[in-house]
C-alpha cells in the first residue's frame, strides 16, 4: 500500500507587492519504509516541499495524504532533523530527548529508561547527564536524532542534517542515520544538496527543475547500493557510474 501520496502540489508564496511561484505540480508516493531524497539547484522549493509534507504550509493546490487521509486534518506524529539541532541549552540531553513525551504527557519511568537506551543505541549514552554545550557538534546530532526517534514518528524528514558537520562526522552519522532508520524500518524524507550522499543513503531520488520546483527526474538507486550502509556503498563499483548520470542530469538543468 503506498503510505505518502503527494497529489498534484503547487504552492506560490504571497507577499503585499508580489508573489513568488515556488511549486508547479509535484506528484510522487512513498512506500512504507522507503528513503527518499529531494535533490535540485538551490531555491528549487526542496523546503517548501518538505514544509508541505509535515503540514506546517498548506499548498495553494494539492494535498498531501498519510495512509489515505489529508495530512493537514490529521494529528501525525512527525519527526524533524534539521541542519541546527535546537536542543534547549538549559536541559540535560536525557531531558532533550525526553522532551516529545514529556509534551505528550508520558512522564514514566520506561519512558526514562527507554531514552537512555536510545542513546546508548546512538554511542552516546553517557552524554546523558550533561549540557548541550558540553557535546560536540556530531554528539549534538544524535541527540537530535535520539530526540526525535522517542516519539516513534511515522515518517522522519531530515532537512540537510549532517551539511553542518565536518566531512568525518558526516560519514559516521550517515552510517548511523540509515543504519536505525533500516533497524526500526521507518520511512525517511531526506533534503540535501550532496548528491554523493542522496545516492548513498535513500532508494529514490527525485531531482526538482527550479522556478518555478518541478520535477525533473526520479532516479532509483541501483539495488546493490540500496542493500549497503553508505559507507560500503560509497566504495561500491557502481557508486561512480551512477553518481555521475545523477550529476550529468543536475549540470543540464543548468541552474
Ligand atoms: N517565506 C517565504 N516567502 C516568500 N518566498 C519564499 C519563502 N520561503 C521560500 N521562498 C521562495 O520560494 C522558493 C523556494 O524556496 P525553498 O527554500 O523551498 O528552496 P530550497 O530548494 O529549499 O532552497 P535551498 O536549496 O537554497 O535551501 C525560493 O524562490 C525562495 O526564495
Amino acid at each position: 500500500m503506498t503510505f505518502l501520496t503527494v497529489q498534484h502540489v503547487s504552492h506560490q508564496y504571497f507577499s503585499s507587492d508580489n508573489y513568488t511561484k515556488a511549486l508547479e505540480d509535484i506528484s510522487f508516493e512513498v512506500s512504507e519504509g522507503q528513503f527518499l531524497s529531494l535533490i535540485g539547484p538551490s531555491g528549487c522549493g526542496k523546503t517548501t516541499l518538505l514544509s508541505i509534507i509535515a503540514g506546517l504550509i498548506h499548498p495553494t493546490e494539492g494535498t498531501v495524504l498519510l495512509e489515505e487521509n489529508e495530512i493537514q486534518k490529521q494529528k501525525v506524529q512527525l519527526g524533524y532533523m534539521l541542519q541546527q539541532d535546537y536542543l534547549f541549552p538549559w536541559k540535560t540531553i536525557k531531558e532533550n530527548v525526553l522532551l516529545g513525551p514529556h509534551i505528550q504527557r508520558k512522564k514514566d519511568v520506561s519512558m526514562e529508561k527507554q531514552a537512555e537506551e536510545l542513546l546508548a543505541e546512538i554511542g552516546i549514552g553517557d552524554t546523558k547527564n550533561l549540557y548541550p554545550n558540553q557535546l560536540s557538534g556530531g554528539m549534538r546530532q544524535r541527540a537530535s536524532l535520539a530526540r526525535t526517534l522517542i516519539t516513534d514518528p511515522k515518517i522522519l524528514l531530515l532537512d540537510e542534517p549532517f551539511s553542518a558537520l565536518d566531512y568525518q562526522t558526516k560519514l559516521k552519522l550517515e552510517n548511523l542515520v540509515a543504519t536505525i532508520l533500516k533497524t526500526y524500518e521507518k520511512t525517511a524524507i531526506l533534503v540535501t544538496h550532496d548528491i554523493e550522499e542522496a545516492i548513498a543513503m535513500s532508494d529514490t531520488i527525485i531531482m526538482l527543475s527550479a522556478s518555478p520546483g518541478k520535477i525533473h527526474k526520479i532516479f532509483s538507486v541501483p539495488e546493490e547500493l540500496q542493500q549497503m550502509n553508505p559507507f560500503e556503498a560509497r566504495q561500491h563499483a557502481a557508486f561512480p557510474s551512477f553518481f555521475q548520470n545523477v550529476w550529468k542530469e543536475m549540470d543540464d538543468l543548468g541552474q
